[in-house]
C-alpha cells in the first residue's frame, strides 16, 4: 500500500508525471534562454552588453553647456551602448579628459574663453611667431567602423583655419557619426606610445583640435596605422586663411606686429617671408606633395572652406559621398544666421536646439592693406595653380 501523502494532499497517479514535464519544461526553456543569450553576445560582440562604447550623456550635453552637443564619455552612460549594438560608424573628435575637465572647446569658445595653449598654433606653429603657435597639433579623426578600440578609418587633417570646426560639427548630425574616442596628438606629440595606445583611447571623447597637413612625418605614421585611411583636408584661401591665423594670434596677444610687417621681409619689394607660420601653412601644394608619397590622391577629399561657409549641404554632401555615408545630412539642418553671419545648425547632434559654431569661428578680421591683399595673391598663385593641378580642382582663390 502506498504511504498517504501530506495532509491535504490528494495523491494521483497523474501528478508525478506532470511534475517531470513542468521540469523538463523549464530546462529546455532555460537552456533556450542561454543559447539565446549566447548567440546575441557573440552577434552584438559582448562587450556593446558590458557598458558604454560611445560616451554620451542622456541628453548628450555637458552640464550646462546646452547646445553643444558634446558627447560626455563617462562611465555609466548606458544611452551609448545601443550605438554599437546598432553598427553606428563612429566619429572621433577631440579628446577630454574623462573627469571634471575643463569645458570642451566649443563650450569654452561660447564662454568667451581663450582656447589653452597647444591648441592655437595647430599646425606645427602658427601665427605671429606667438609661443602658442609653437605648440605641435593633434588629430581630428574619424571612426568609421562598428564598435569599439578601432583605429580610425578617416581623418580630419586639416588645415588650420580652414573650417576645421565647421566640417567637425555638420558632420555630428549624421545618426551613423559618433563621437567617440581620443586622439591627444598621437600623430606628433604621443607617436612612441604606439597604436594600441592609440587604439585603446578610441572610445573616450575629445576636445582637441588639429590639422595635420603640415606636420613632418604625420603622414608616415598615419599611413603606418593603415594605408586605407581616408583623410579629408579642410582648405580655404591661403591669403584669408593666412589673415585668420592672425586675427586668432591677434585676439591673444593684441601687442603682436602688424600682419603687414610680418607677412614680407621686404614690402617694397614684395619679398613675402614665407618662414612666417600663417604664410607658410597657406602652400597647400608642397605639403600635399608630401602626403602623395603616403596616400593615393584617390583617398583624399580636399572640401572647400568656403563653399562650406556659402553651401554647407553640397560640402557635405561630397564628404558623405566620400566616407560611404548615406546622404542624410542636407539643406534642412541648417539655417543662415543673421547676427552670426554664417550657416548654422537647426538642430545640434545631441541637444536638437539650434547651434552656431562658437564665437572664435567667424570672427570679423583686422582691415588689411587692399595692395598687402593684392601682393599676397600674387605670391600664392603659381602655389595654388599648382594645388588646384594635384587636386584637379580649381578652388577660385585667384579671382
Ligand atoms: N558655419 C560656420 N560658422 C562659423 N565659422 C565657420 C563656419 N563655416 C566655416 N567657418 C570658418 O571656420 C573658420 C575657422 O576654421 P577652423 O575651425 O579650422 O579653425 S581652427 O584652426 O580649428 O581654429 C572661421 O574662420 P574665421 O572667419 O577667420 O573666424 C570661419 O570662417
Amino acid at each position: 500500500m502506498a504511504p498517504p501523502g501530506p495532509a491535504g494532499a490528494h495523491p494521483t497517479s497523474a501528478e508525478p508525471l506532470s511534475r517531470s514535464v513542468f521540469r523538463k519544461f523549464l530546462l529546455m526553456l532555460c537552456s533556450l534562454l542561454t543559447s539565446l543569450y549566447v548567440f546575441y553576445c557573440l552577434a552584438e560582440r559582448c562587450q556593446t552588453l558590458s557598458g558604454p562604447v560611445v560616451g554620451r550623456s542622456g541628453g548628450g550635453e555637458e552640464a550646462g553647456t546646452p547646445g553643444r552637443g558634446v558627447p560626455a564619455g563617462g562611465p555609466g552612460e548606458l544611452a551609448a551602448w545601443p550605438v554599437a549594438a546598432r553598427r553606428k560608424r563612429l566619429l572621433q573628435v577631440r579628446p577630454r579628459p574623462r573627469r571634471r575637465p575643463p569645458a570642451p572647446r566649443a563650450d569654452r569658445e561660447e564662454a568667451g574663453e581663450e582656447e589653452p595653449p597647444g591648441l592655437a598654433g595647430s599646425l606645427g606653429g602658427s601665427g605671429a611667431g606667438s609661443s602658442v603657435a609653437e605648440t605641435p597639433p593633434g588629430t581630428l579623426a574619424l571612426l568609421l567602423d562598428e564598435g569599439s578600440k578601432q583605429l580610425p578609418q578617416a581623418i580630419i587633417i586639416g588645415v588650420k583655419k580652414g573650417g576645421t570646426r565647421a566640417l567637425l560639427e555638420f558632420l555630428r548630425v549624421h545618426p551613423d557619426v559618433r563621437a567617440v574616442g581620443a586622439e591627444p596628438h598621437f600623430f606628433d606629440r604621443s607617436y612612441d606610445k604606439g597604436l594600441a595606445w592609440y587604439r585603446d583611447l578610441m572610445p573616450r571623447t575629445l576636445e582637441e583640435d588639429a590639422q595635420l597637413l603640415r606636420v613632418a612625418g604625420a603622414s608616415q605614421r598615419i599611413s603606418a596605422m593603415s594605408k586605407d585611411t581616408k583623410l579629408l583636408v579642410v582648405v580655404r584661401d591661403p591669403v584669408t586663411r593666412a589673415v585668420s591665423d592672425y586675427t586668432q594670434t591677434l585676439s591673444k596677444r593684441p601687442d603682436i606686429p602688424s600682419f603687414e610687417s610680418l607677412a614680407f621681409r621686404n614690402r617694397s619689394a614684395g619679398l613675402v617671408d614665407r618662414s612666417w607660420s600663417a604664410i607658410q601653412i597657406g602652400l597647400y601644394a608642397e605639403h600635399l606633395e608630401r602626403w602623395l608619397r603616403h596616400f593615393p590622391a584617390r583617398q583624399m577629399l580636399f572640401v572647400s572652406g568656403e563653399r562650406l561657409v556659402r553651401d554647407p549641404a553640397g560640402e557635405l554632401g561630397r564628404v558623405q559621398d566620400f566616407l560611404g555615408l548615406k546622404r542624410i545630412i542636407s539643406d534642412k539642418h541648417f539655417y543662415f544666421n543673421q547676427t552670426k553671419g554664417f550657416p548654422c545648425l537647426k538642430k545640434a547632434e545631441g541637444s536638437g536646439r539650434p547651434h552656431c559654431l562658437g564665437k572664435t569661428k567667424g570672427r570679423p578680421h583686422p582691415e588689411i592693406d587692399a595692395q598687402v591683399l593684392r601682393q599676397l595673391r600674387d605670391f600664392y598663385r603659381p602655389f595654388n595653380r599648382k594645388f588646384y593641378q594635384m587636386t584637379g580642382h580649381d578652388f577660385g582663390w585667384d579671382g
